[in-house]
């Protein structure tokens, strides 16, 4: 059971992280990226010597976070029944390709949706350059612990999620995810099981590992700069979405898009079940 004001006050230590431009290569590898080694937009996020090489924006997501924490103890949290519900994050400056980072973090807000719902737990991550002392992201993140409502916290307010157009998509982008992505992906620091071990899966009520959310994410992310950004990923410089479901590893993402100006609002699905994962997203360019 949560206990609002301990988890509210929830103290996470700052993390310091050291990365190489091997991590921001592995990070592109567990998108998918790499899956054709002939495309220029696949080798400029993994091979460090092709032009333009650089970290991909969306990969804040993973650095200086203190991990997926609400499996310790002392959380009150069933935590095979999480699923990440929302994200967001903002670039206030470029991200190294190598470098070391400290991200603080805490727990803005928990909403409870009521018993047998959930409960959407709201945390942010700022994350400086160690260096130069530079912010260069905040992180946004929403737990959706499905297992965790009617704990008498607030019911409101909750995030307000962007409206897509009604029309056609204007650009849409299809990027094949590999069957082992989530063993891929797990390895820049997101060790859930539910992303590995098929037992934990099915006990969550998935008839396998599902791919992390984080890296559907980074899908589109790169999708939207492939398709609209001159295959520039360092053109994104902020992205928010909300998980609407699963995706398995192997399924392929259709990223759709409509652009407005240095907006574009997007949602994805799954080709091969025509299922919406990623919805209400809104990106921006430059
Ligand atoms: C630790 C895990 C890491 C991962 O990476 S997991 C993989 C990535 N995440 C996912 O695959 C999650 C995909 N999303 C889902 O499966 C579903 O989506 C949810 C289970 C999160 C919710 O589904 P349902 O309970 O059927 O939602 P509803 O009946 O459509 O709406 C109930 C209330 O919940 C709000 N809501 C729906 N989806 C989300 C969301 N994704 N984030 C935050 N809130 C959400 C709605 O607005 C509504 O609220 P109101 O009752 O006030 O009208």
């Amino acid at each position: 059971m949560i206990d609002y004001e301990t988890l509210k006050a929830r103290a996470f230590a700052p993390v310091e992280q050291s990365y190489t431009q091997r991590d921001t290569i592995l990070y592109a590898l567990g998108l998918g990226l790499g899956g054709d080694p002939l495309d220029a937009a696949h080798l400029r996020a993994t091979y460090e010597r092709a032009e333009g090489f650089c970290a991909l924006p969306s990969m804040v997501n993973v650095l200086a976070g203190p991990g997926f924490w609400a499996m310790e103890p002392d959380t009150g949290l069933t935590w095979q029944k999480i699923l990440h519900g929302e994200q967001s994050f903002t670039l206030h400056a470029p991200l190294p390709a190598e470098g070391t980072i400290v991200g603080e973090t805490r727990i803005t807000e928990i909403i409870d949706k009521g018993e047998g719902k959930g409960a959407l737990i709201y945390s942010e991550r700022r994350m400086t350059d160690k260096a130069s002392g530079t912010l260069i992201a905040t992180v946004e993140g929403t737990s959706f612990a499905r297992g965790d409502g009617g704990f008498g916290g607030p019911t409101g307010p909750v995030k307000p999620v962007h409206t897509l157009p009604e029309t056609e998509p204007e650009a849409v982008f299809e990027h094949r995810t590999l069957p082992g992505q989530a063993l891929i992906y797990r390895l820049s620091g997101d060790y859930n099981p539910l992303h590995a071990d098929p037992e934990v899966a099915t006990g969550a009520g998935f008839k396998a590992p599902i791919l992390h959310g984080l890296s559907t994410l980074g899908v589109a992310s790169w999708s939207i700069t492939a398709a609209l950004a001159d295959g520039d990923p360092a053109a994104l410089t902020h992205l928010q979405l909300r998980f609407s479901s699963p995706v398995y590893p192997g399924e392929t993402i259709r990223t759709e898009m409509w652009r407005d100006g240095d907006e574009v609002s997007f949602r994805a699905r799954v080709v091969e079940r025509d299922v919406v994962v990623l919805n209400n997203g809104l990106a921006r360019l430059g």
